[in-house]
C-alpha cells in the first residue's frame, strides 16, 4: 500500500482533479461518505450523538459531508466551527452552504468560548487540520484538541490527527488522540510512524476515488508492507512454496561470524534463526576457544573454530581466514556480539573487499562501518569500492546515528528521509529497526513494517532479524525481498509469542525463532 507525504497527496489531489478530471466536490463527498461509515461503526449503533470538530481547509469539508451522511443515517450531529465559517472558501464554503440549508445544528467555537457540554455527545469527529496542517495547532484549534481529549470520548480523526506532523511522524501540542484514523485514499507517512501512530489508534484507508495509478503517475515509492505488496510490489508471490524436488543444497548455505567469549548467545540465536528461516545449510564461524561450550547447542549447525590465540575474541582472527571460509556460501552475516577490536575498521574493509559474498552487517560490524566515517574524514565506507554482490545494514537508531554522525534524536525524526538518503548514497540496502522498521533500497524505495510489537524490545532480538535476513538472502531473495521479508516475518513472529503470553512483555528472543 502507498504511503504518501503531504506534498505527494497534494500532486495527487491536483492530477485527479485537474489532469484526470474528477471534481473535487465528487472526491470531498467520496472522503465525507467513508468517514460517516466508520465513525457509525466506531459509534457502534444508531441514534448516536456526534460533534464533528471542523477546521476552515478541505479536511473540514469532508467533516461537513460527514456530518450530512451521519444525519442521513438517523444520528444527531452538531457542526462545530473552529474558524468562523464566513471565512471557509471553496468547497469548504460550499459544504458549508449546504449544511445550512439543511439547517444542520452548529456552534462557532472561539477561544473565548465555555467548554463543549460533551456528556450530550457520544462520538467525536476530528476534522479540524488534515494534510494541510502546518505548525502546531493555533487559537481555537489548539483549545478545542485540549478539550476533546479531555471529554473521554471515542474520536474518530480524519485523514489524520489534528496536531499530526503528516510528515514524519512527529506531535505537535497538542495533538489529537484517536480511537480511530480514517485516511483518504492512501495512507500518510505520519500515521505509519512513532509517535504519530500511537496517536492515530487503528488506521482505516478508505477510497475516494483518487485512482492508485495517481500515486504511480507521482512517482510515490514509499509502501507499507502487506501481503498484497509482498507479492505484487516485492515479486514474493507464493513466498512459502518449494518445489518437491529439492535438497538441502537448493535452499543456500549462511556462514555466520557472531559471538564472542562475552556475548556466544549472540552467534546461538543469529545461527538458529537462520536455520528457522529456511536455508538448507548454515555454518557458525566463531573463536575457536570457546568453541567445545557450544558443541551439541545446535545440533543442526556446523561450527567452525577460528585461530583466537586463546583469547575468546576477533582480534586475532584474520580476515583472510573469514574470506576463505565464505567462498561457495551464499550469505555472510557478520557483527552480532563480536565486540569491537583495535583496527577492527580496517579488518572490515578487507572482508569487505575480499569476500564476494553477499553481507548482512549487524551490530558491532556497523560499529566498524561508523569508525571508518571518523578515521577518514572522506565520507567514511561511503568512499569503499563498491561491491558486486548486495549487503544489507540493519542498524538500530543508536547504530544509525553513529552511522550518520548525528544524534538519535535527529534520526528519530524522520526515520524514512534518514533511511532512503543513507541507502540511496551509500548504495545499500537499509533496515533501521524500531517500531516500524523502515527498510529502504540503493533504489531509493522505501518500505515500512507494520509487524512486532514492544515486547520486542529486549536483548537478542536484533541478532534473531539478523540471522533470519541472511538466511532469506541465501535462499536466493534480492537484498530488499530479504530486508523487507526478514522485517515482516520477524515482527510478524514477535505478535503471535505476544498473543500466545499471558504478559505480553515476557517475549524473549529465542520465542520469535521458535514462532518462525
Ligand atoms: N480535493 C479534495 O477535495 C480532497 C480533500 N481532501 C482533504 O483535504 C485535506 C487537506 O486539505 P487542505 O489542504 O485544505 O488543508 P487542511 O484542511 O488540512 O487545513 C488547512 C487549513 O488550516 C489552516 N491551518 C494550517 N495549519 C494550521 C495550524 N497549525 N493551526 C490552525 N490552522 C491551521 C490553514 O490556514 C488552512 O486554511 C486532507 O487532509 C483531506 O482531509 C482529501 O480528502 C482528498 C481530496
Ligand atoms: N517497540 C517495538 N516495536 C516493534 N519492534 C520492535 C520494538 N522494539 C524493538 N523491536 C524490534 O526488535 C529488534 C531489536 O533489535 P536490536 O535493537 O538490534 O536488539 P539487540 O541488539 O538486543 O539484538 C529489531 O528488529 C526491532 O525492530
Ligand atoms: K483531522
Amino acid at each position: 500500500m502507498y504511503v504518501v507525504n503531504s506534498r505527494e497527496m497534494r500532486a495527487i489531489d491536483h492530477y485527479t482533479i485537474e489532469q484526470i478530471g474528477i471534481p473535487a466536490l465528487v472526491l470531498m463527498e467520496n472522503a465525507g461518505r467513508a468517514v460517516a461509515e466508520e465513525a457509525a461503526k466506531l459509534a457502534g449503533g444508531d441514534s448516536r450523538r456526534f460533534a464533528i470538530l471542523v477546521g476552515k481547509g478541505n479536511n473540514g469539508g469532508d467533516g461537513i459531508v460527514a456530518a450530512r451522511h451521519l444525519m442521513e443515517f438517523g444520528n444527531e450531529v452538531k457542526l462545530i466551527y473552529a474558524t468562523d465559517p464566513a471565512t471557509f472558501e471553496h468547497e469548504a464554503a460550499i459544504q458549508r452552504d449546504i449544511a445550512r440549508k439543511l439547517n444542520i445544528p452548529y456552534e462557532n467555537y472561539s477561544e473565548g468560548s465555555p467548554p463543549i457540554p460533551w456528556r450530550d455527545y457520544d462520538v467525536i469527529v476530528d476534522a479540524l487540520l488534515g494534510t494541510g496542517s502546518r505548525g502546531a495547532p493555533r487559537a481555537a484549534y489548539a483549545k478545542l484538541i485540549d478539550e476533546a481529549n479531555g471529554s473521554g470520548l471515542p474520536i474518530c480523526s480524519l485523514d489524520i490527527p489534528s496536531g499530526l506532523d503528516p510528515d514524519n511522524g512527529g506531535v505537535h501540542a497538542p495533538c489529537i488522540r484517536a480511537s480511530c484514523t480514517v485516511a483518504l485514499a492512501f495512507s500518510k507517512r505520519g500515521l505509519e510512524q512513532q509517535p504519530g501512530a500511537d496517536y492515530a489508534g487503528r488506521v482505516i484507508v478508505r477510497a475516494i476515488g483518487i485512482p492508485k495509478a495517481a500515486a504511480e503517475q507521482q512517482g510515490v515509492h514509499t509502501f507499507r508492507i502487506e501481503e498484497p505488496l509482498l507479492s505484487d510490489t516485492l515479486g514474493l508471490r507464493n513466498y512459502e512454496q518449494r518445489s518437491s524436488d529439492t535438497n538441502k543444497g537448493s535452499f543456500g548455505h549462511v556462514l555466520v561470524a557472531a559471538g564472542s567469549l562475552a556475548m556466544s548467545g549472540a552467534g546461538l540465536l543469529c545461527a538458529k534463526a537462520a536455520l528457522r528461516a529456511g536455508c538448507g545449510l548454515v555454518t557458525w564461524a566463531l573463536p575457536e576457544s570457546w568453541l567445545p561450550s557450544i558443541v551439541g547447542q545446535l545440533p543442526e549447525i556446523m561450527l567452525r573454530g577460528m585461530s583466537d590465540q586463546g583469547l575468546g575474541d576477533w582480534s586475532r582472527i584474520t580476515p583472510q581466514a573469514l574470506i576463505e571460509l565464505s567462498e561457495k556460501k551464499a550469505a555472510l552475516v557478520f557483527g552480532p556480539g563480536v565486540g569491537r577490536f583495535t583496527d577492527d575498521t580496517a579488518w572490515l574493509r578487507e572482508l569487505w573487499e575480499g569476500t564476494s559474498c553477499p553481507l548482512v552487517l549487524d551490530a558491532d560490524a556497523l560499529n566498524m562501518l561508523s569508525g571508518s566515517s571518523s578515521d577518514s574524514g572522506s565520507g567514511g565506507f561511503k568512499a569503499w569500492p563498491k561491491r558486486s554482490s548486495p549487503v544489507i545494514l540493519t542498524p538500530h537508531p543508536g547504530e544509525m546515528a553513529r552511522l550518520c554522525g548525528k544524534s538519535v534524536k535527529d534520526i528519530q525524526m524522520d526515520r524514512i528521509a534518514t533511511a532512503r538518503t543513507f541507502a540511496e548514497e551509500h548504495g545499500v540496502t537499509l533496515v533501521l529497526k524500531g517500531a516500524h522498521t523502515v527498510i529502504a533500497s540503493p533504489a531509493g524505495d522505501v518500505f515500512i513494517n507494520p509487524t512486532g510489537n514492544a515486547g520486542m524490545a529486549t536483548g537478542g532480538t536484533g541478532d534473531v532479524l539478523a540471522g533470519i535476513t541472511a538466511s532469506l538472502l541465501a535462499q536466493g531473495k534480492t537484498a530488499i525481498q530479504a530486508a523487507a521479508l526478514g522485517a515482516y516475518l520477524h515482527g510478524a513472529a514477535g505478535d503471535r509469542v505476544a498473543d500466545s503470553r499471558a504478559y505480553k512483555a515476557s517475549l524473549i528472543a529465542s520465542d520469535i525463532i521458535e514462532q518462525l
